[in-house]
């Protein structure tokens, strides 16, 4: 039996980026001399943390095979889904055969390009030895409100409430399980909550506040700015 658990990466990158308003999916946007994949991409091989990397690819995506990455002999493609917890899925379902039940899978957002080896090598430490594995996450610098419409209904106690990041980072099979047992459910906007519903505690582990989402056309250059502090 394999007793030393391997770790994988799992890449979704098969969204539109709705909320960027560009003129392709945000993963593909110039950003620092590359695109924003081949930041996330690099960093992820470079941490020298992981078997593979597992990427959900849009099957409408004419961009992806344009990229030399594309090709990297440790970048496995798999077909996107509808949601992003459908993209993941699939990735998952392509390391079927190489990865083992047991060995963990850090699931990384294609558009978080300025995550560093330290949170990746931080976060496996963390938890390489918890049974159930958990998430970068971001505690509140501010009062946080529960709102209503635009009103306040009560100001909510902000130790209680973090900011999930990726990684997320959970067993290979545990995961793949969770995700094919909630699959087309709404509220699965992370693996954690995957997790959770299924009645497991994911732990967190508090990352690095450079560690954006590009989301939003501001994210570009502030994701720029991180990227010439972090060298
Ligand atoms: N069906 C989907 C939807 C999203 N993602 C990926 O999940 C990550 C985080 O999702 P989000 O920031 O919501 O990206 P988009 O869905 O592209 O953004 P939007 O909601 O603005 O369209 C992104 O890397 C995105 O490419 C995916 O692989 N498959
Ligand atoms: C998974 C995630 O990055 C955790 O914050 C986030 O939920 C993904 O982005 P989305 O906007 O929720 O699709």
């Amino acid at each position: 039996m394999n007793h030393t658990k391997k770790c994988w990466a799992v890449v979704p990158a098969a969204g539109v980026g709705k909320r960027m308003q560009a003129d392709r999916p945000k993963q593909y946007l110039p950003l620092a001399g590359k695109t924003v994949i081949e930041h996330t991409l690099a960093r992820l091989l470079q941490s020298g943390a992981f078997q593979a990397v597992a990427v959900a690819i849009s099957i409408e995506d004419p961009y992806w095979p344009e990229l030399d990455i594309s090709q990297h002999p440790n970048v496995i493609t798999a077909p996107g889904g509808k949601e992003r917890a459908d993209s993941v899925l699939s990735a998952l379902k392509a390391l079927e055969g190489k990865a083992d039940e047991n060995d963990w899978v850090l699931v990384h957002d294609a558009a978080r390009p300025c995550l560093t080896t330290e949170d990746i090598h931080l976060q496996i430490d963390s938890l390489k030895n918890d049974t159930v594995g958990g998430i970068l996450a971001l505690s509140s610098h501010d009062t946080l409100k529960h709102v209503d419409g635009n009103c306040i209904t009560t100001t909510v106690d902000r130790k209680h409430i973090w900011r999930a990041l990726t990684p997320q980072m959970f067993k290979y099979g545990m995961l793949r399980d969770a995700l094919q047992q909630t699959e087309g459910n709404p509220a699965i906007t992370d693996e954690a909550s995957a997790l959770e519903l299924l009645g497991f505690q994911p732990k967190i582990v508090e990352g690095r506040p450079d560690n954006i989402k590009i989301t939003r056309p501001e994210d570009l250059a502030l994701a720029q700015f991180y990227m010439e502090q972090q060298t």
